[in-house]
Parts: structure tokens; sequence; C-alpha cells
């Protein structure tokens, strides 16, 4: 199931300079929405905004009926372990443990009644995402193979919402497809509400619709999905 989100007066400032400056936006629980825009423009702030992951936002992030930035930091912390599962583009796995270990590495923060679920469910996410099984390090996995690796990590506690941050960026042509219908795939058949910032014009192309960060303001934006993402 996945969570409404509503975004209203989202300001974040670094260092005296206002990096993002959001008076409204809103997605549909399930929605798939693409964020794009030129390198600096605040696409990456925006993501982990929305993630509760930036001390220095204020305004309202309300995912369902939880404001996250009204929360403190445990809660926070808490909300994003049981809602928001997270996408990187250099996959932040542990280089040293293996496939099994990285996408089950959240139950060392889930209470313990969940942890069986969260195991089989991140093996079960392997499977279907056909990561090959195996004992060894995932630095010896393909990109392509470590990516989907982080998903699975991602998808671990069945989030409502999966936050993906340049998911594409550091696979090959081959990989970006597998990934692109991988990632697609697991938030439409679970409902889930995906935000994806990407330059991939196949990604966006798969979202419902796309965004456009422009100087840290998102500009209005009739383009129907599929239409021009230059
Ligand atoms: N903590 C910070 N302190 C100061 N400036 C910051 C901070 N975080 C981000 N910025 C600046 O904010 C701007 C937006 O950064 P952001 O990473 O959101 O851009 P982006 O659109 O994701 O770019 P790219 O496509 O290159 O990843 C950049 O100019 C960046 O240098």
């Amino acid at each position: 199931m996945g969570l409404p989100l509503a975004v209203s007066q989202l300001v974040v400032t670094a260092a005296d300079r206002r990096l993002l400056d959001i008076p409204d936006f809103t997605a549909r629980s399930g929605e798939c929405v693409g964020i794009k825009g030129p390198s600096g423009a605040g696409k990456s702030t925006f993501l982990y905004a929305l993630a509760g992951l930036l001390p220095n936002a204020t305004g309202k992030v309300v995912w369902g009926e939880a404001d996250v930035l009204a929360l403190r930091a445990g809660a926070r912390a808490r909300f994003r372990r049981d809602f928001v599962g997270l996408v990187f583009q250099d996959f932040l796995l542990f280089e040293e443990l293996g496939a099994e270990a990285n996408a089950s590495i959240g139950t060392a923060f889930a209470p313990r009644r969940r942890r069986d679920t969260m195991r089989r469910r991140s093996r079960q996410h392997l499977d279907e995402l056909g990561v090959p099984a195996g004992r060894r390090a995932v630095r010896t996995y393909s990109g392509g193979e470590r990516q989907r690796i982080a998903l699975a990590r991602a998808l671990a506690a069945d989030p409502g919402v999966i936050l993906a941050d340049e998911p594409t960026a550091s696979l090959d042509a081959a990989a970006k497809g597998q990934l692109i219908g991988d990632l697609v795939g697991a938030a439409r058949s679970g409902g889930k509400t995906l935000i994806a910032v990407s330059h991939d014009t196949a990604l966006l192309d798969a979202m419902d619709r796309t965004v456009t960060v422009m100087n840290g303001v998102l500009l209005p934006n009739a383009a129907p999905a599929g239409a021009d993402h230059a």
C-alpha cells in the first residue's frame, strides 16, 4: 500500500543560501513521479527533504498522516525504517558482505518480531530480481546485480514509499533497462508511491508524470509522461 504525499512551504537553506523553495507539491498514493532538472538544480535536496533526511528543512512534508519534518529525530528514523525504501546512484552497499546480508541489513534496526519476515522477504526479492545466490561479497557482483541487491534491501520492510536518486546512473545500457523494469514493477505491483530523481529518459518515460526542478523551484510542468524530457 502506498502513501500519498502533500508538501507545503518546503524550504531548505544551507549557509544562508536557499537551496530549495517548494510552496506546494502533491503525489497520489501509488503514483510514480520523476524529478528531472539540470545538475545542481536541487533535485537530490528535494528527494532527501522528502525522506526527512535534511535537518535544515522547514515546512511540511506529509506522507499519509505523518508530517516527517514535525517528528523528532528518533521518530523520523522509525518512520523511514517502516515506510520508506531508499535507492541511491552508487548503491551504498556493505561491499564485504554478501547479497543476503545486504538485502536484510534493515533487520538490525527492526523490532525482533519483524526480523524473520524481513529476512524472508529480502530473500524472496533477491530471487525474484534474479540476483545470483552465493556467499561471495557484493563487490564481486556486477553493477546491475548490485543495484538489484540495493532494491531488494529497499523493499525488505515492504515500504509504502520508494525514493530513488539517479538509480540507473551507474549502470550500463542493458542493466539500466532491467533496473527500470524492476523498480517500476515493484512500485506498481505493490501500489507503492515512487519518486525518482533521474536524467534517464527511459526511466522518466516509465513514470506517471515528471516534474522539473530548476534553481531550487518546481517549474510548472504540464507535459504528460512520455513527452520531451530534454
Ligand atoms: N549542505 C549543503 N550546503 C551547501 N550547499 C549545498 C548543500 N547541499 C547541497 N548544496 C548545493 O545545493 C545545490 C543543489 O544540490 P543538489 O545535490 O540537490 O542538486 P541536483 O539537482 O541533485 O544535482 P545533480 O543532478 O548534479 O546531482 C548545489 O548547488 C549544491 O552544491
